[in-house]
């Protein structure tokens, strides 16, 4: 049976990456991307805007929304410090069990839970199934149209504390109009916008950051 892209971006991982090494873990996966098939990644050049602003936060709850193989979930675990913990959601079983194998091969399965389903079911639970407070960091990067009802639902769910920061991917490409004018008009959050690429290629793309101010 044909395999699917995830299946053979993680088959690039186990032949180019060194085991327990998340930077080799992220090149393969560019390199894959670049030269063999186009995915949905962070990306290199979006993902080194990442790494800065992970870098600056140094944040020790990280919410994910949208794992799909786990690249920007190793890139930013592997900047985390040592009792810093990812949770990350992805609505999809099948890219589930490839970005948990993904994580598996960067050595990073302590820092991150994965968790599979709607994040507009799971943000209200995450609380009392984690143990969670608030997040220092929220990546914004699953449905398009679920960056802006998530928001206020992690608002509401008192999951966001004076001085979180929203960091959220596409926000031109596909676009995220209805999230960008929440975030940028309401007296509630300062937001930055970083001009970039889409991955791997030419198109304008950028990422969002977003302090809430509480
Ligand atoms: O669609 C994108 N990502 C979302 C994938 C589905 C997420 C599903 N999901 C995960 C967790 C979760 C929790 N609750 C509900 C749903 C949930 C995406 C697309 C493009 C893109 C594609 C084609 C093109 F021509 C140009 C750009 C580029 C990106 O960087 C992207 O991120
Ligand atoms: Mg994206």
């Amino acid at each position: 049976t044909q395999s699917t892209r995830p299946q053979r971006l993680l088959h690039a991982v186990q032949k180019n990456a060194t085991r327990g090494d998340p930077r080799s873990v992220v090149k393969a996966i560019d390199n894959f991307c670049r030269q063999k098939e186009w995915a949905m990644n962070v990306g290199d050049e979006k993902g080194c805007i990442l790494d800065s602003v992970v870098s600056e936060v140094n944040p020790v709850t990280v919410l994910e929304l949208g794992t799909y193989c786990g690249y920007s979930t190793v890139r930013i675990a592997s900047l985390l410090p040592p009792r810093a913990k990812i949770i990350t959601l992805e609505f999809n079983p099948d890219y589930a069990k490839i970005a948990r194998q993904v994580i598996a091969w960067a050595g990073l399965e302590d820092k991150i839970q994965v968790v599979e389903g709607p994040s507009g079911e799971w943000i209200p639970k995450m609380k009392e199934q984690f143990g969670v407070k608030t997040f220092d960091l929220v990546f914004l990067d699953h449905w398009k149209d679920r960056y802006l009802p998530d928001t206020k639902l992690l608002e509401d769910c008192g999951l966001l504390r004076k001085g979180s920061i929203l960091l959220a991917d596409n926000v031109i490409c596909p676009g995220t109009p209805d999230y960008l004018e929440y975030v940028r008009n309401s007296p509630r959050y300062k937001s930055q916008y970083f001009k970039s690429h889409l991955e791997y290629t030419k198109a304008e793309d950028g990422l969002e950051k977003s302090v809430f101010l509480g």
